[in-house]
């Protein structure tokens, strides 16, 4: 159960994008009626899942009626081959159009890409029918990057992929909290970058499984922000949904936030989240 969007909020939730993992092909299609057809579904790469897991995962996306965006983590691929196989693959399988190039949580790359940039500059997207490029953001920064490179990357992959007639958008890394995410959008903008931002919320979700992710993920959970969002810090067998988050984000907005819209982490709740966000919608 949520309570209700406010209109600003329904208007925020239009366009939402979905995620799913290569273990999700059943779960998507339970859920493919509740989603509207043409729905960006991203395709995590995980490093507990293989290259045919995320292949086969996006082509039934692309079966079900819907956009697949098939994630590239630089640091897990172990040479040029692999990636351009993966790619191959992909378009052979899902002719997907877009794609999350992301650096990746391996402290040494266990190949030749070291970020996501390196991937962009491979040249090797446009070859396999990509149009646009999704790139990661961080309102709250992250713990194994300094904020000084962050920005310089964003700002680099702004270019590379403008040099070469590709479109952005940033993805952002979830967050329980509205405030660093208003700022930092407004920081994006000021360093120049008009990029459409998909600001990542969570689906409705175990508050244990959350609290644990946000934890592993560097997302701030404190007391104060968990009650904000609604995370009993006493009832952990409890679940919580981003309605609050969404109806505040969506009033803090203004025209310089420039395009923004949402991306929706399911954890493997993939119906939940889809059945959720059509209860909110209405
Ligand atoms: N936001 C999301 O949804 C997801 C985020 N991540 C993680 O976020 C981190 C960064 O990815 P991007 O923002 O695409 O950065 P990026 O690939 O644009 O890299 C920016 C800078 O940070 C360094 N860097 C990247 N990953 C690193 C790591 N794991 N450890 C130490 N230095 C690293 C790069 O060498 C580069 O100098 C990675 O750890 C990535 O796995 C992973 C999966 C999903
Ligand atoms: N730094 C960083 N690394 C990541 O890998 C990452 C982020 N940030 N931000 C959020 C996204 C979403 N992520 C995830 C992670 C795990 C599942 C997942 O479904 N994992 C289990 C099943 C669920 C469970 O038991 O908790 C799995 O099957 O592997 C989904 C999305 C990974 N992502």
């Amino acid at each position: 159960m949520s309570t209700s969007a406010t209109p600003p909020a329904k208007k925020l939730v239009d366009d939402f994008s979905l995620e799913m993992t290569g273990k999700d092909v059943e779960a998507l299609e339970a859920a493919a009626h509740l989603i509207p057809q043409g729905t960006r579904i991203n395709v995590t790469f995980l490093g507990n899942e293989d290259l045919d897991m995320r292949t086969n995962a996006a082509a039934s996306v692309r079966r079900l009626g819907f956009d697949p965006v098939p994630h590239i983590s630089a640091r897990r691929i172990s040479s040029e081959s692999e990636l351009t196989d993966f790619l191959q693959a992909l378009k052979e399988a899902a002719a997907p159009t877009k794609v999350f190039a992301v650096g990746g949580d391996p402290e040494t790359p266990m190949g030749p890409y070291e970020d996501s940039l390196s991937l962009i500059e491979t040249g090797l997207f446009p070859q396999y029918g990509i149009t646009e490029v999704n790139i990661a953001g961080y309102p709250e920064g992250t713990p194994v990057i300094a904020d000084d490179v962050l920005w310089d990357h964003l700002q680099r992959k702004d270019r590379a992929l403008k040099e070469q007639g590709l479109d952005g958008i940033i993805l952002t890394q979830f967050s329980f909290d509205t405030d660093p995410v208003t700022q930092w959008i407004s920081d994006v903008r000021n360093h120049g970058v008009d990029l459409t931002i998909r600001v990542g919320v969570p689906g409705p979700a175990g508050i244990k499984r959350l609290l644990n992710y946000a934890q592993r993920f560097g997302v701030a959970s404190s007391a104060g922000i968990a009650k904000k969002y609604g995370l009993s810090l006493t009832n952990l067998l409890g679940t919580a949904g981003p309605d609050r988050f969404i109806n505040d984000l969506a009033s803090e907005l203004t025209e310089a936030s420039g395009d923004v819209k949402l991306h929706f982490y399911t954890f493997g709740g993939l119906s939940a989240t889809a059945e959720w966000i059509q209860d909110f919608r209405r």
